[in-house]
């Protein structure tokens, strides 16, 4: 074997490649521009930016549900651009996806919700607890222990707090078996307390099951704390990408550099709320 070919990033080592990636949406409006990045395997990656700075338009390259206007988009060796729908369909196979607001089915059980993050691979549709194959639904009690929350499998799920919820979206994206972990701000509904607990869960996991993980977040010192790696945009620009170790939040706050220089007139946001979309350095 050639060294050159052994120094190439394989899909492996490497799920999700981003090559001079460019995604425009208008004339003006630019999703991304020129973005390169590499996500390991394995480990919590997080996409920090402002509101608009382009976090959620990666994260969709990544599933499939935006292809990119020029550059390359590699994902578990599948070509994003070029992938056919049933290729698409295959690859978001393996990929989970963490919502900011949970998106489970407040009247059913936590169980089935569970359950449901394996209809994508059942034929036909299920229409109660009792509906799903017996392995399903031990797995689905597995993934709950993991998350902490056995002892709430048949209580509806709207009856439980936004931590637990989110606790519950996990173990329905990991029931799935992913590779790839997608998670879009997962904490922005959550105390602080109930934010560190899901962070702390989905870095765990990742490192046991070996997971790519990408986060986007709005709490600097939050991503500081928990990411192994820090993306930085900036109207859909890369400005920052180096290893959580050693940082710092000052060095994250780099991010909002250009943004801040803009308004230095105004009062810079104190501390976080549930929705906010200015960066905040939490606990700080
Ligand atoms: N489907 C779309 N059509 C047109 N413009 C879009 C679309 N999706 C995103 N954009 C634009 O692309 C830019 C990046 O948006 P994006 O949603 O990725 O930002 P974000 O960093 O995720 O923001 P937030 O933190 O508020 O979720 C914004 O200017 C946005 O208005």
């Amino acid at each position: 074997m050639t060294q050159q070919i052994s120094e190439l990033p394989t899909p492996d080592d490497f799920p999700v490649v981003f090559n001079q990636v460019t995604k425009q949406f208008s004339e003006t409006v630019f999703g991304l521009d020129h973005v390169d990045a590499r996500f390991e395997r394995g480990r919590t990656t997080v996409l920090l930016g402002l509101s608009g700075s382009g976090k959620s338009t990666m994260l969709r390259h990544i599933n499939g549900l935006h292809r990119p206007t020029s550059g390359t988009v590699r994902v578990l060796g599948t070509d994003v651009g070029s992938a056919s729908e049933r290729e698409l369909r295959d690859l978001r196979k393996q990929i989970g996806f963490i919502f900011q607001h949970f998106h489970l089915v407040g009247p059913m059980s936590v169980l089935e919700n569970v359950c449901s993050g394996r209809l994508g691979s059942l034929r036909g549709p299920r229409f109660s607890l009792l509906t799903y194959p017996r392995a399903v639904k031990s797995t689905a009690m597995e993934q709950l222990e993991r998350v902490g929350l056995a002892d709430r499998a048949f209580q509806r799920a709207d009856t439980l707090s936004g931590g637990q919820q989110q606790r519950v979206a996990i173990a329905r994206a990991l029931i799935q078996q992913p590779k790839i972990l997608l998670a879009d701000e997962p904490v922005a509904s959550l105390d602080p307390v109930s934010s560190a607990q899901v962070l702390e869960l989905i870095t765990r996991i990742a490192r046991e099951e070996h997971l790519t993980v990408i986060c986007s977040l709005h709490q600097v010192q939050t991503a500081v704390e928990v990411a192994d790696h820090i993306i930085g945009l900036q109207s859909g620009r890369k400005v920052l990408d180096r290893p959580g170790d050693n940082m710092t939040s000052e060095d994250a706050l780099h991010v909002y550099d250009r943004v801040a220089a803009v308004s230095d007139d105004e009062e810079p946001a104190a501390t976080g709320t549930a929705s906010q979309t200015t960066p905040t350095v939490a606990n700080a």
